[in-house]
């Protein structure tokens, strides 16, 4: 198993590793990369479920297995909550 921090500016490496190496590859989405969402939505500059559901998003896209991240009961509320 293979583990890549930090996660979000290592995208391109997450891909790379995952095509390279084929092994279970997962993302760590560190405490600073936690805390800028975090900002960015107390200052309304963003919608936290959304950055944090996008940013989930852009590490399966590059080929993670898996994500480490300081948000999972929240992602795992928002994707098993009901939608509409
Ligand atoms: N071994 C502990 C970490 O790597 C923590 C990284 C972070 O969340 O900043």
């Amino acid at each position: 198993m293979l583990l890549i921090k930090p996660g979000m500016p290592y995208l391109d490496i997450v891909a790379r590793v995952k095509r390279q190496f084929g092994l279970p590859t997962y993302a760590f989405q560190v405490s600073g990369e936690y805390a800028m969402i975090k900002a960015a939505a107390l200052n309304n500059w963003l919608d936290e479920d959304q950055a944090v559901l996008e940013s989930l998003l852009a590490f399966k896209r590059a080929g993670a297995d898996g994500v480490v991240t300081y948000f999972a009961p929240q992602a795992a509320q928002l994707i098993s909550a009901p939608s509409g």
